[in-house]
């Protein structure tokens, strides 16, 4: 008999709590450890010491207010002083600037950069990191950083190697992480997640995790965001279902090693830059722990419900958020986070792919896997794009003429084996020199738009309008 798959909620012996995003919730590894009716006694059980982690100023609206109570069996101040850390990273970027980063409006495309093996050279979740493009300041709160490997925009990471004996804390934002190949095994402060490609993780500011890679070399793509946090975007004429359920969204249970770690290695990165500091013990000695303030996953592809058009036309991508961080203007987002599904096509009289379109948004896409709807080749899973403010795209020639030419081009199709996503931001990103010069650039990028000719019917002033000539009509 075949043995059904585990429930999503434990994943061999990892337990999740659902429904976790933006709710309060708790979670003890030893029974009794978490105070009750109080968040800070005199004396914690079992000897705990109390430590609040905040997400927002203590004084922000009830509704966006986070933070955590941590019961750790030694608190995070005890460790050596904070260094500026050898050698530095120096391809992570925090301000963007003139000084740091540059500005283009060219239409952007990389390859998928290979995976270096271990032995050539090992490289952890921090140091496979790579800013390729960002706007605003991690120091004044507000702006987003996109990472890859090799090139920095938020970050795209590439990792060959477990983070061992060894925490990272990133007191700059909030990490996004999409991991494109190879799982990520993830121990945070409250517990430990296991992340699939397909599935997306979202690491909250100055939470100290450590990334295993239980698949060996894992790639990916991280987007950062300075001041904000992600929600659930508003759902509006859809109704109080669909797209992102907060039932979907798994956060750990509590965790803790208590072992003697002498030489222990907090990485922080602050401003953009590494700092390290050292502690004898292991920073997961969180034994229990309550608040809405923690990290979570989701499920991307099985669990987002794509809602579409079902008569005519294409709809605009924010019918696909996810997570969306907010400015403080309505409708305005730092970054949004969009997938492009599996779904039924069934528009008629519509062509279906996306549209050509200049954006005052600035559009950064990745491909998890498949093929994606608008770019019949060149754009390649582990892959990335960069359209920014009012840069004209949209479909590849191959796309456009193979749609316009389909004899089917009304009947209902399935879009299948495909996963794309987007950050989509109102900051116009500046973009870093290695991004630029990276070998994995694509520099014909443009070329797959050049072979689009004219198909305008107009036959050397022979009208072939069907309106009204106005001003004849009138004379009759
Ligand atoms: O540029 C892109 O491929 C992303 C995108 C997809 C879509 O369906 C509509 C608009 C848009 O920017
Ligand atoms: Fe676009």
């Amino acid at each position: 008999m075949a043995t059904p798959p585990p429930p999503p909620q434990e994943e061999g012996r990892l337990r999740y709590m659902s429904g976790g995003l933006g709710n309060s919730l708790s979670s003890e590894a030893v029974a009794g450890s978490l105070p009750r009716g109080q968040n800070s006694p005199l004396l914690c059980p079992l000897g705990l010491y109390a430590e609040q982690l905040s997400g927002t100023p203590f004084t922000a609206p009830r509704a966006r207010n986070l933070r955590t109570w941590l019961y750790r069996i030694k608190p995070s101040v005890t460790h050596e002083p904070f260094h500026p850390r050898h050698p530095p990273h120096r391809r992570l970027i925090g301000e963007f600037d003139r000084t740091t980063t540059l500005a283009t409006p060219t239409q952007l495309r990389w390859r998928p950069t290979d995976l270096v093996p271990r032995e050539e050279a090992p490289l952890d979740f921090v140091d496979g990191l790579y800013t390729v493009c960002g706007a605003g300041s991690s120091f004044l709160r507000h702006g987003y950083a996109i990472h890859m490997y090799p090139i920095p925009l938020t970050c795209v990471y590439a990792a060959n190697k477990s983070m061992d004996g060894c925490a990272f804390c990133n007191a700059d934002g909030d990490f996004l992480i999409v991991p494109q190949q190879g799982r990520l095994l993830i121990t945070t402060e409250c517990g430990k997640l296991l992340v699939p490609p397909g599935e997306i993780v979202v690491i909250p500011q100055g939470f100290r995790f450590a990334v295993d890679l239980p698949d060996g070399p894992s790639r990916g793509y991280v987007s950062e965001i300075f001041g904000t946090h992600f929600q659930l975007p508003d759902l509006g004429p859809i109704g109080a279902n669909g797209l992102a359920s907060a039932r979907d969204f798994l956060s750990p249970t509590a965790w803790f090693e208590q072992d003697h770690r002498p030489g222990y290695t907090i990485v922080q990165k602050y401003g953009g830059e590494l700092f390290t500091a050292t502690q004898d013990f292991s920073p997961f000695n969180v034994v229990a722990w309550h608040g809405n303030y923690v990290p979570y996953k989701v499920y991307d592809l099985s669990k987002f419900c794509p809602f579409n058009t079902v008569l005519f036309d294409h709809a605009d991508p924010s019918i696909n958020t996810v997570l969306t961080a907010p400015t403080d203007k309505p409708g305005v987002a730092l970054l949004d986070f969009v997938i492009f599904p599996p779904r039924w096509l069934v528009a008629e009289n519509t062509f279906r792919p996306p549209y050509y379109h200049r954006n005052c948004m600035s559009e950064f896409m990745g491909l998890i896997y498949g093929i994606y709807e608008a770019k019949a080749d060149g754009f390649l899973p582990g892959g990335a794009s960069l359209h920014s403010c009012m840069t004209p795209h949209g479909p590849d020639t191959k796309t456009y003429e193979a749609t316009i030419s389909r004899s089917d081009a009304n009947e209902p199709s399935r879009l299948s084996g495909t996963l794309a996503f987007m950050f989509e931001s109102s900051l116009i990103p500046r973009v870093c020199q290695w991004a630029l010069d990276s070998p994995s650039r694509d520099l014909d990028y443009y070329q797959c738009w050049i072979g689009l000719k004219s198909h305008f019917a107009h036959d050397n002033g022979q009208a072939t309008s069907k309106e009204e000539p106005a001003d004849e009509d009138n004379t009759k």
